[in-house]
């Protein structure tokens, strides 16, 4: 199986980064959806990665065609849009894969494609900020997916992995794809919302002990539920997640500060939001993240023009 056609829907922070590579490996046979006003936008402008334009294909959700594989990149609370506009793009043998943060979007997507390959899939080590249509990126930004398990590779896996290889995008397949997406889940939980009540960049972070043991407890939170839910989150998972927040650029900072600086809507329905229901369920306390979460969304609620 060879993947011959990508789109993406999603082309902020993080599509703009990996739809670099793609296009410049695909050429036409990347495209971006998007439709009406955003459309023209992304046609008219194209994206700028660390200050070099590109101007991918841009297609309509009602383009007549359909993709190999078909990326998304949008924020959580977009996601059911996004399934609408992608719809009729999805065809018979297409594989999806999400980029999402949080535990929920593959299940989301799954239940709307049943007949097709959701793949599981993250995208760490990044450190890309989004100003306009201009995205920097400094760190070495990995893409972790994969079916639910991989002990072996399935023949949709082994082709996503080779489109990623041959784009030169760094890539790693992990055996358990729902352990590996809750250690992305709680690095988020911890590093993403406390960045988005204190306005720290990565570099303040690390460097401010009160700081770095409000993301620990936050995430020790996270440890607790995974092992009341039977995920089991251990010592390597947390070992990992400190390995990530070494490796983010000190300039950086987490997409839910980016949108509370920018006023939007935030994932933290998706992050704490999340945690808490499940918390509760299982009769665990998480008071660190109740906290956090009502913090946050004094913030959103308090915009100011
Ligand atoms: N930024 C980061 O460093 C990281 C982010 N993530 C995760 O990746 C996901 C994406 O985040 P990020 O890239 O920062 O988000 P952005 O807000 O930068 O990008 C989302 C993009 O999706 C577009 N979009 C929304 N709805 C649609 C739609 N229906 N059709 C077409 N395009 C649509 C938006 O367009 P428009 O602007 O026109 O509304 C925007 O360009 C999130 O879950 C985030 O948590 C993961 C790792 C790191
Ligand atoms: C891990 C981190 C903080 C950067 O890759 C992220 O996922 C985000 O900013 O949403």
């Amino acid at each position: 199986m060879q993947i011959k056609n990508v789109a993406m829907i999603g082309a902020g922070a993080i599509g703009g980064v990996y739809a670099y590579s793609l296009h410049k490996l695909l050429g036409d046979n990347f495209a971006f959806i998007a439709n009406g006003k955003r459309k023209e936008r992304l046609e008219k402008e194209g994206l700028y990665l660390n200050g070099e334009h590109f101007n991918p294909k841009v297609v309509s959700s009602d383009e007549g065609t359909t993709f190999d594989l078909i990326i998304v990149s949008v924020k959580n609370y977009q996601l059911q849009s996004a399934i609408e506009n992608m719809r009729n793009l999805v065809g018979e043998n297409t594989i999806i894969l999400t980029l999402l943060n949080g535990i929920s979007a593959r299940d989301v997507l799954q239940e709307e494609f049943k007949d097709n390959n959701v793949l599981y899939g993250l995208a760490i080590k990044i450190d890309a900020v989004k100003v306009g249509n201009k995205i920097t990126q400094n760190s070495k930004a990995i893409i972790q997916f994969g079916d639910k398990y991989n002990k072996t590779m399935s023949e949709e896996v082994l082709a996503v992995k080779n489109l990623l290889n041959d784009a030169k995008i760094n890539n790693q397949v992990f055996e358990d794809m729902i352990k590996t997406v809750w250690t992305k889940w709680m690095l988020n939980i911890g590093l993403n919302q406390v960045s988005a009540i204190s306005g720290a960049t990565y570099g303040v972070i690390k460097n401010t002990p009160e700081l770095l043991s409000l993301v620990n407890k936050a995430m020790t939170e996270v440890m607790e539920v995974s092992k009341a839910c039977n995920i089991n989150l251990g010592d390597e998972n947390w070992a990992s997640v400190q390995d990530v927040i070494d490796s983010l650029d000190g300039d950086g900072k987490t997409s839910l500060l980016q949108d509370v600086e920018n006023k939007r809507k935030t994932e933290v329905e998706y992050f704490s939001g999340t945690l808490i229901k499940i918390a509760k369920e299982h009769n665990v306390e998480v008071p660190v993240n109740e906290v956090l979460y009502n913090f946050i969304k004094a913030k959103e609620r308090n915009y100011t023009d």
